[in-house]
């Protein structure tokens, strides 16, 4: 198994707040893995420290055989904008675009043309059951079309590594396990790599393998000898 992603002994404090106390957790490629911890553990924390959102006061991120901790600014925002893809907890679309440019969003900053972006866009849309809503925006959605949409524009540029935090948080058991469910199959098509933070023991059992983050550290094997 290769590493797609992983942290050494990362430290982060918010101020004299404490959020990661040495975290270290590796991710192979294609893996799901689920980030589970108490309100406040530093769950969040370690996914924007991997995700090169936050950079660690002190150890180490590495992808793909780089160093994301010692990045320029720039070069974190391009990694982010063209390797990874996100899904947050509410979906965080753009209220003036309509849903399918939400979701081709990620390539057209890529660069890619509007219309060969917007024709991926319209593929998502049948992938994940959302035909017809393409013209709608985000205001006209229920919160499970709206994190199906955020889905679909957190894999629409073929991410590397999808961050998910609580994607189904805001959702009833039922639509979360909907969209668990278009996610794991969605990424395992992909060969994404996904790191999911929930403290849902049942969104967290679509995973491959789930970590708890208690005050600060990774407290769990990391890895099961194979
Ligand atoms: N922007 C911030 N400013 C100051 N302190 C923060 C900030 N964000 C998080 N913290 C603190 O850092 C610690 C870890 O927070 P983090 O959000 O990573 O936890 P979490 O496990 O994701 O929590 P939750 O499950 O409640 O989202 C907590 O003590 C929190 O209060």
């Amino acid at each position: 198994m290769t590493i797609a992603i992983e942290a050494r002994n990362v430290v982060f404090s918010f101020g004299q707040t404490p959020a990661l106390r040495g975290a270290s957790i590796a991710v192979d490629e294609g893996e799901i893995v689920a980030i589970m911890g108490a309100s406040g553990s530093g769950k969040s924390t370690l996914l924007h420290c991997l995700a090169g959102i936050l950079v660690p006061d002190s150890g180490e991120v590495l992808f793909d055989g780089a160093r994301v901790d010692s990045m320029t600014e720039a070069r974190r925002s391009s990694l982010r904008r063209d390797r990874f893809g996100f899904v947050f907890q509410f979906g965080q679309l753009v209220p003036e675009l309509t849903t399918a440019e939400n979701v081709a969003l990620p390539l057209l900053l890529n660069g890619t043309r509007r219309a060969e972006a917007l024709r991926k866009a319209y593929g998502w849309f049948e992938r994940l059951g959302l035909e017809g809503l393409e013209q709608r925006r985000s205001g006209e959605l229920s919160g499970g079309q709206a994190q199906r949409v955020a889905l679909a524009r957190g894999l629409v540029a073929g991410p590397e590594v999808l961050f998910a935090d609580e994607p189904t948080g805001a959702l009833d058991s039922l639509t979360g396990e909907q969209v668990m469910d278009l996610l794991v199959t969605a990424a395992r098509e992909q060969g994404t790599t996904v790191i999911l933070v929930t403290h849902e023991p049942r969104v967290a059992a679509y995973a491959d393998r789930e970590v708890i983050v208690r005050d600060g550290r990774v407290n769990a094997p990391d890895r099961i000898a194979s």
